[in-house]
């Protein structure tokens, strides 16, 4: 596993021994992984396997977290973190009675206050809204926008103060193929400006389109790797071949013991 706090350029995130406990359920078991800046990394897995809670942990929302898990170099949770990271819940954060714009305005009185920079809020705004394509949509109510664009508008609240890391939890969810397409090469440029995107997917196709992947299963990381290394290390055509590949190979591991035990 490449630990790139060894290396010249320092890790966005970085995780030792990272557990999590929910209820009575320890849903994340002793992750090692690093996610590398400036990249799009993929948090690819099937539902319920702790994509969600990984993410909640690195922006610093989650309890009960034990172990190392360093973000942009400092602490996850650390309050110099604040309006360094970008997070996109599942559940679009947007206000249905206000017009797109009106939104994002709200959120970028919040983020860069007083008169002075009124000029900013309103670069900010106008760049926000162009990068999720819904400028010709700006004067719609949010509460009459589809489902993909209301999850656009989310994602325009959390570039509006150009994050270093940004953290989305499954922001295709539901959105047809062009949508999805123009949303991944959104990411690509985001990524191109130098920032660091956390992806998280259910949708296995959706990896091919990432720099580096995080596959995960039942709490565990199965793999942390580029898609061309996973394919290619368990020889197969698809990422989704590999993580079967890897998922096989892993029950085989946990069977084992099991198996020699009866004997
Ligand atoms: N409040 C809670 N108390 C106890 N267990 C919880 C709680 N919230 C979630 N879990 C459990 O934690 C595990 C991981 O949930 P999480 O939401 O992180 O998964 P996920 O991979 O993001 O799933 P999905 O893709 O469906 O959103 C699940 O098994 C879930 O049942």
């Amino acid at each position: 596993m490449v630990n790139y706090s060894e290396s010249a350029t320092p890790a966005a995130i970085l995780a030792h021994g990272l557990t999590v406990v929910r209820g009575d359920r320890t849903v994340l078991r002793g992750l090692d992984f690093a996610v590398p800046p400036g990249r799009v990394t993929g948090l690819l897995g099937p539902s319920g396997c702790g994509k969600s809670t990984l993410m909640r942990a690195i922006v610093g929302t989650q309890a009960k977290v034990t172990g190392t898990l360093d973000v942009l170099g400092h602490p996850a949770g650390d309050a110099a973190l604040r309006s360094r990271i970008g997070y996109v819940t599942q559940a679009p954060s947007v206000y249905d009675d206000l017009t797109v714009r009106q939104n994002l305005d709200y959120f970028a009185a919040v983020l860069l206050p007083g008169r002075a920079l009124r000029e900013d809020r309103r670069t900010a705004v106008d760049r926000a809204l162009h990068d999720v394509d819904l400028t010709s949509h700006a004067d719609a109510l949010a509460g009459r926008l589809s489902g993909g664009q209301r999850s656009r508008v989310s994602l325009a609240v959390a570039l509006l103060g150009t994050p270093e890391l940004l953290v989305l939890d499954e922001p295709t969810v539901g959105l047809d193929p062009v949508l999805r397409r123009d949303l991944w090469n959104l990411f690509h440029r985001i990524a191109d400006r130098g920032a660091t995107l956390l992806v998280s997917s259910h949708v296995m196709d959706e990896a091919e389109r990432c720099h580096r992947l995080l596959l995960m299963r039942e709490g565990e990381i199965l793999a942390d790797d580029t898609p061309e290394a996973l394919r290619r290390r368990n020889d197969t055509l698809t990422v989704e071949d590999a993580f079967l590949h890897l998922v096989d190979a892993a029950n085989a591991r946990a069977a084992a013991p099991l198996e020699e035990s009866q004997r």
